[in-house]
């Protein structure tokens, strides 16, 4: 079988996102949500497999900007869409596409490629690393309670219309302001904004239209939270859930308020959430940690594409100075020695022949590249080796980040 790796056009879309679709299942996407996706797709930047008139096999990359630790954006390809026909599976059609995608973003100048996988088996042989996770949680409100911080009183919420345009703005202005405060968090060019109004459960009557509480302080919008009800009830009443799409907001008190609303909504029992970060502050208010059923799950995936480019674009939180022994057998132009040297200011990456300090792959500096994944924790685990004594804490103190990375919606 020859399958022939292209550029997707416009005329192809269809026949080429049926094919994803039918990859993941075969259920159709509701309209509104299948037309926001062709409106993102950046076609000279997706691919298609092709085995003679049909389409085996899809890939797409998004232009991302992805905030670092220090706060800097980074260009990143956001690959997404990723799929093969079942007919052709296992014989490597990913691996193919794989190969022209990562060339492609080198071409391109970027730094990373990232991703969230539908199975996290998969991208680890491309080089790509778990860099961050996202917290899910199913809160019993009738049970736990909040301690909120001064001030909290003084935060006015009101609700208010999601897409109502001045609605929809504030939270993107705000959500604007909030990304360069946390590594992982991406940038949204316009059109992305209509991600998180996306009619929940694909507009379905089991759960409300999305609503949207807005946070208030001397008139200033300082936070907002969107969500949806689902209601619920049995012989003993109503149990309903706050399922909680996404809040950002500007100060702890803004932010307790918010939650202080879910918390306190009628007839729900319970507030869900399928995507914080591991270190929201709400795990700090709650009063029994135990009612919280909190989970972890993999999120987003990092490879570094352009190693030395990538590691001079973040800031490292103590000062290093190590000597870095790559393994990168996908992409080889990574591989060998690079000098890091950097603090809270800046750093500098560049080759080098001096002895090797932390021996590693490519895919364990994607994972602890955003600063949540410590490389004292990989060598524990036998992925990254120390060759000089001492090398393993500078390093891991360097990359850690102050605030764990978080990746805030899926693409
Ligand atoms: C970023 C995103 O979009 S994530 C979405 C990914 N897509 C899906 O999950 C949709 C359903 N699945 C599929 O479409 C396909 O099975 C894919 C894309 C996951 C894999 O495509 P294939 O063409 O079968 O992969 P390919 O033949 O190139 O496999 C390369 C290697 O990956 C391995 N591999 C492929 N899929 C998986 C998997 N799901 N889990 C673990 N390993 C896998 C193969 O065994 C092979 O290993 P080897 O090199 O040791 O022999």
């Amino acid at each position: 079988m020859t399958t022939d790796v292209r550029v997707l056009t416009p005329a192809d879309w269809d026949e080429w996102y049926g094919k994803l679709e039918l990859a993941f299942g075969g259920v159709a996407e509701p309209a509104e949500e299948r037309a926001l996706w062709r409106d993102l797709t950046e076609f000279d930047r997706s691919l298609g497999a092709w085995d003679g008139e049909e389409c085996v096999g899809t890939a797409g990359a998004f232009s991302f900007r992805v905030t670092v630790p220090g706060g800097a954006a980074v260009q990143a390809a956001g690959v997404t869409m990723v799929s093969v026909a079942s007919t052709h599976r296992r014989r490597g059609v990913l691996t193919s596409m794989m190969r022209r995608q990562l060339d492609d973003v080198r071409s391109w100048g970027e730094p990373l490629a990232v991703l969230t996988a539908s199975e996290p088996a998969i991208y680890g042989r491309f080089g790509y690393g778990i860099a961050t996770q996202q917290l899910r949680a199913e809160i019993d409100t009738t049970r736990v309670r909040l301690s909120v911080p001064d001030g909290t009183d003084d935060v006015r919420l009101r609700l208010v219309a999601p897409d109502a345009p001045a609605v929809r703005d504030a939270c993107e202005a705000l959500y604007a302001r909030r990304v360069p405060a946390r590594p992982g968090m991406l940038e949204r060019r316009p059109g992305w904004e209509r991600l998180p109004l996306l009619p929940p459960d694909g507009g379905g009557r089991s759960t409300s239209p999305l609503q949207c509480v807005l946070a208030r302080r001397d008139g200033e919008v300082v936070g907002y939270a969107r969500y949806c009800i689902r209601p619920d009830w049995d012989t003993a009443g109503p149990k309903g859930t706050v399922e909680l799409r996404d809040l950002e907001a500007l100060d702890p008190a803004a932010y307790a308020a918010l939650w202080r609303h879910l918390f306190d909504i009628d007839l729900v029992s319970a507030v869900k959430t399928h995507n914080r970060p591991v270190d929201d502050a709400w795990l700090h208010l709650v009063s029994d940690n135990r009612r919280c059923a909190v989970t972890l799950r993999d999120s987003l995936h990092v490879r570094l594409v352009d190693v030395g480019a990538a590691l001079e674009a973040r800031t490292y939180q103590a000062p290093l100075d190590v000597v870095l022994e790559v393994e990168d057998s996908f992409c080889p132009w990574n591989e060998g020695r690079w000098r890091l040297t950097g603090d809270t200011k800046g750093a500098s990456c560049v080759r080098t022949t001096d002895s090797p300090d932390v021996r590693l792959s490519v895919r364990e500096l994607g994972a602890a590249y955003l600063g949540g994944v410590s490389l004292a924790s990989l060598a524990a685990a036998g992925r990254v080796r120390e060759l000089r004594r001492g090398a393993l804490a500078e390093a891991s103190l360097g990359f850690a980040s102050v605030v764990a990375p978080w990746l805030p919606h899926g693409f």
